[in-house]
């Protein structure tokens, strides 16, 4: 399997190398030369198996010879060994038609688990094979940054600097990344929003002096590897639902479009999904962009869904390429003008779009609305993330089942979600004394030059 860049310039390049590199030397991002399909029956197949064995058979096509069976198997089942849920991504029932996959029983209590823990160990496995050291940057609006230091903390042959935007993340979120006590863990609290910290970030990839001399990478859904392990629960929840036999749709709450694309690459392998709806929250640029063919940045306005307070929405850029039929000058360009503000996508890659996305938004007070419709309804305590996703769905909740990811446990939230529906969201056992642990934080300009800095010195390399 090869991976070309979504800017058509970049070296075509292996999984692993892809998963080692992040982002594309063309400032673009790594997809697959072409999307394994399965079968029906293989997705029939997969029922009555566990979380693991699915993972297996869904990622094994994507993953080159660098990775044995076994080496695959062994980081499968170390990566989800920690979640503290049998099923892994079990399913409730919200109404007769909808459903929410709760994707929270992980380590840091959010998605981002699920991809961050598999690649931690897939990234061990490669460093350990290769000798190699790499220092790893990574931008997060809440809950990359705490999964990216669970996963990599207290690795010899790892460095992890973390960017947060300072003061736009929960007190839960910016305390799992600044208490870790491991020299090898590096939080910065930026002096902007996420979409300065994700920029800083794609500066650094495309500075390659800097770039080689620290052996940058990254973890964010720019890898490759990250949107691949998100693949899996479209797979588990719709076949437990009745796929192939049955269509599902999803709801996803959105910002980077990370996990939606994985939804996008499922469907693409041959996952029976009618819709894959995109729910924003106040910062609904991609809401927009659906609805009229132009993706032009408003600026963020914090929410009570933090971590999808984004603009710059990284996989879109996933999603043009492909829009595009693939045509890595046209993407080149159109990020080319969106420097400038904004770029106008064609009509036949806006047909593309729509035939496979629909969308929808929730104000602040209509996502309060939908944590507490949820708890009266079903006494299921949501995140204000989760309920943004439940609001859209019932947009668009059909004949076909609905499944809305819930993408955050609510203990990361508990101030929202307290004024929303007047419960308390007790964070678990493990974390209980999270708000007795020191800090350990660096606050950092908006300057790429004083970050770089910073990691020369830290690292010494
Ligand atoms: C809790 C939560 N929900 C939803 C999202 C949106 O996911 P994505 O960026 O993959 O669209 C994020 C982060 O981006 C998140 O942390
Ligand atoms: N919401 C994310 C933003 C970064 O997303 P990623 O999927 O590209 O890593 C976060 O919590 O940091």
């Amino acid at each position: 399997m090869k991976y070309v860049s979504t800017r058509g310039q970049a070296p075509v390049l292996s999984f692993e190398e892809a998963m080692l590199t992040g982002l594309a030397r063309d400032g673009g991002l790594y997809v697959p030369e072409t999307v394994p399909t399965m079968s029906a029956d293989e997705i029939a197949g997969l029922a009555g198996l566990s979380y693991e064995e699915v993972a297996f058979k869904v990622m094994r096509p994507f993953i080159g010879e660098e990775f044995t069976d076994r080496e695959l198997e062994a980081c499968i089942r170390h990566a989800y060994a920690g979640f503290g849920h049998a099923a892994r991504a079990p399913i409730k029932q919200l109404a007769a038609n909808h459903f929410l996959l709760e994707l929270f029983h992980g380590p840091t209590l959010a998605f981002k688990d699920f991809a961050m823990q598999l690649i931690g160990h897939l990234f061990q496995t490669a460093l350990e094979k290769r000798g190699e050291k790499i220092t790893i940057v990574g931008a997060t609006s809440g809950d990359t940054g705490s999964a990216a230091i669970e996963a990599f903390r207290g690795l010899d042959n790892v460095d992890v600097f973390i960017l947060f935007p300072h003061g736009r993340v929960s007190d839960v979120q910016r305390r799992q990344m600044t208490t870790p006590v491991e020299g090898n863990v590096h939080a910065l609290a930026v002096d902007g929003d996420f979409d300065d910290c994700q920029a800083r970030l794609k500066d650094m990839f495309n500075h390659f002096e800097f770039r080689d001399a620290v052996g940058l990478a990254g973890v964010n859904s720019i890898n490759w590897a990250r949107v691949l392990a998100q693949v899996v629960y479209y797979f588990t929840s719709a076949v437990s639902l009745g796929a192939p036999h049955r269509k599902v749709s999803f709801t996803v709450p959105t910002g980077n479009f990370g996990d939606i694309f994985a939804g996008y690459i499922a469907r693409e392998m041959g996952l029976p999904i009618e819709k894959l709806v995109i729910a924003t929250n106040q910062n609904d640029i991609l809401h927009r962009t659906l609805e009229t063919g132009v993706y032009a940045k408003a600026g963020v306005t914090p929410s009570i869904s933090p971590s999808m307070d984004i603009q710059v929405s990284s996989n879109f850029e996933r999603a043009l390429f492909d829009a595009y039929g693939r045509d890595g000058a046209v993407v080149a360009k159109q990020m080319e003008d969106l420097a400038n503000g904004e770029f106008k996508i064609s009509q036949g890659a806006m047909e593309f779009l729509r035939e496979v996305f629909n969308s929808g938004r929730a104000s602040e007070d209509e996502t309060r609305a939908a944590i507490k419709d949820v708890h009266d309804e079903t006494g299921e305590v949501i995140c204000p993330h989760s309920a943004v996703g439940v609001k859209v769905a019932k947009e668009h909740l059909g004949a076909v089942p609905m499944i809305t990811l819930a993408t955050a446990h609510p203990a990361k939230f508990p101030d929202a979600v307290k004024e929303a529906c007047g419960m308390d969201a007790p964070l678990p056992g493990r974390m209980s004394d999270l708000f007795e642990r020191e800090e350990r934080v660096t606050r950092v300009p908006n300057d790429l030059t004083a970050i770089e800095t910073l990691i020369h010195n830290r690292t010494g390399r």
